[in-house]
């Protein structure tokens, strides 16, 4: 099984990627989605969060009011941090179970969508392929404001909170360009696509190729001891 992370700025557009890959057939671990679920109530996490941020970050139902937590964290690089430290852990060990069960349950991969992979480079290491999506920062921008309703000071907050996207399109081995239209964008991820299967299909062949060698060896090597005894 091999491991492919799908990264980007923030409204950059992997949701989109992923949404588009989860119709192919992908696999798909939204960190985005593991980290609503490792901070709802009667968490460590959660607990954790409270006696940081205090009760005035708890709703009336008793989740924690993600707006208002936002609105902090994005304007303090210390309570971010602070966040983080809670979060991140529970994040990847929650992550690390799911990968389990799609191991288990056969899969040949899985995209893991974590919009912070580079700035904390806790699973790089496990990847086999890096994709990021790219957009031009002004369309960025503007879909930001426009699908959370900020202003472009907020917007621009937010953005400045994460390694700039020009450098994580330096450091992924593919790239999706969705600044232009969705449909540009899903013939690119149609590509990609059609990689990662090759490329489970490349190291399949590979695999097949080093047993048959070492089964091939040790034919060879009991036949000469036999013909040399
Ligand atoms: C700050 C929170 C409460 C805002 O919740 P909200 O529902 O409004 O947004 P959502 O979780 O959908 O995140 C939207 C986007 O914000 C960006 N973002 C989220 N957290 C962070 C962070 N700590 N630093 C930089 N960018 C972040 C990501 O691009 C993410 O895709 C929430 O994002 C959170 O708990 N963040 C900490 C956990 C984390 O790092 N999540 C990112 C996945 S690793
Ligand atoms: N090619 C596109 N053309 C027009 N709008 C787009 C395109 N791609 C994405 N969008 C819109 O831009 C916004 C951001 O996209 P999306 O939610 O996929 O980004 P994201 O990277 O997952 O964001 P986040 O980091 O906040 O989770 C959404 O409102 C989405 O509908």
């Amino acid at each position: 099984m091999f491991l492919v992370g799908l990264t980007g700025g923030i409204a950059s557009g992997k949701s989109s990627v992923s949404s588009m890959l989860r119709e192919l057939g992908c696999p798909i671990i939204d960190a985005d989605v593991v980290a609503r679920k490792v901070v709802e109530p009667h968490t460590r996490a959660y607990s954790r969060i409270v006696y940081h941020f205090g009760p005035e970050i708890v709703l009336e139902n008793g989740e924690i009011d993600r707006q208002k937590l936002g609105q902090i964290i994005f304007a303090s690089e210390e309570k971010r941090r602070l966040l983080n430290s809670i979060t991140h852990p529970e994040i990847h060990k929650e992550m690390l179970k799911e990968i389990l069960l799609y191991f288990l349950r056969g899969y040949r991969y899985v995209v893991l969508d974590v919009p912070l992979l580079f700035e904390t480079r806790r699973l790089t290491k496990f990847l086999n392929h890096t994709v990021v999506v790219y957009c031009d920062p002004a369309t960025q921008l503007q879909r930001l404001m426009q699908r959370d309703g900020l202003t472009q000071e907020q917007a621009e907050q937010r953005v400045a909170a994460q390694m700039p996207l020009n450098e994580k399109r330096g450091l992924a081995n593919h790239v999706i360009e969705n600044s232009g239209s969705r449909e540009d964008t899903h013939r690119q991820v149609l590509r990609l696509h059609t990689k990662l299967e090759d490329s489970m299909d490349f190291l399949l062949v590979r695999v097949i190729a080093i047993a048959t060698t070492a089964g091939l060896s040790g034919i060879l090597l009991y036949a000469a001891r036999i013909l040399l005894s």
